[in-house]
């Protein structure tokens, strides 16, 4: 399927979802200092063939511009003439799409996905047990435990993206790069943004449960 076979209502409703979602995201101060990124793929997808519209690179993303967004296909390139650049990680959201054919990634730098990733680093994975909103992930066992792979922030964008597919977790619809922030997705924008919320409350939760731990041994 060509970029200008996709209909022009998906490609308008993918832009309302990163528009809303965006906005949302602002306000709980998940993009500080022009940091995270958001995709929301269109049209049919193959792991050879597939599109999505992304937040361009480097922009206040607390504020609407008409400059706010593109589309690009499988490799990351513009699929319409455009001034503006992609994300400068959108070759890991073009893995996550190959790997998973999911609908929507969201990318927030927080202090909490910061602190846990570089707390766990070493270890490759931040462990998560017995936490409620693991069900959100469709993980309804009792006591469930998960594991959230951590991958390194190399600085070469190439070189974290082609770690991807093999750190992935088919039951974990996330991942960390260390001392940066948390990929996440979903079918569709509702499911990528219910994924990446229990994420942060799983972070958040972990970080405060290791500060009681320690204060115990005191
Ligand atoms: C300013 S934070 C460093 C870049 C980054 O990690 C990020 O998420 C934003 O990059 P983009 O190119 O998507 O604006
Ligand atoms: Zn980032």
């Amino acid at each position: 399927m060509a970029f200008s076979d996709i209909p022009l209502e998906q490609k308008q409703a993918a832009l309302h979802d990163l528009k809303e979602i965006k906005a949302l995201f602002a306000a709980r101060n998940w993009f500080p200092g022009t940091s995270g990124n958001l995709s929301v793929r269109v049209g049919e997808f193959s792991p050879e063939q597939f599109y999505f519209a992304v937040t361009a690179s480097g922009k206040d993303k607390s504020v609407h511009t008409p400059e706010d967004y593109l589309f690009v296909d499988q490799d990351g390139a513009p699929s319409e003439a455009t001034g503006l650049k992609p994300s400068a990680e959108t070759l890991i959201h073009c893995e996550i799409y190959r790997k998973t054919g999911c609908g929507a990634i969201f990318h927030v730098h927080t202090i909490d996905n910061n602190l846990i990733s570089d707390w766990y680093g070493e270890q490759g994975y931040v462990p998560a047990q017995g936490i409620e909103l693991i069900k959100a992930f469709n993980i309804w066992d009792e006591d469930a435990a998960i594991r959230i792979p951590v991958l390194p922030n190399y600085a070469d964008i190439p070189r974290i993206a082609e770690l991807v597919p093999d750190a992935l977790d088919p039951a974990v619809p996330g991942i960390l790069l260390r001392n940066h922030g948390i990929y996440a997705w979903g079918k569709n924008a509702f499911e990528a943004k219910k994924h990446l919320e229990a994420f942060e409350f799983i972070f958040e939760y972990s970080y405060r449960r290791l500060l009681l731990n320690a204060a115990s041994t005191k």
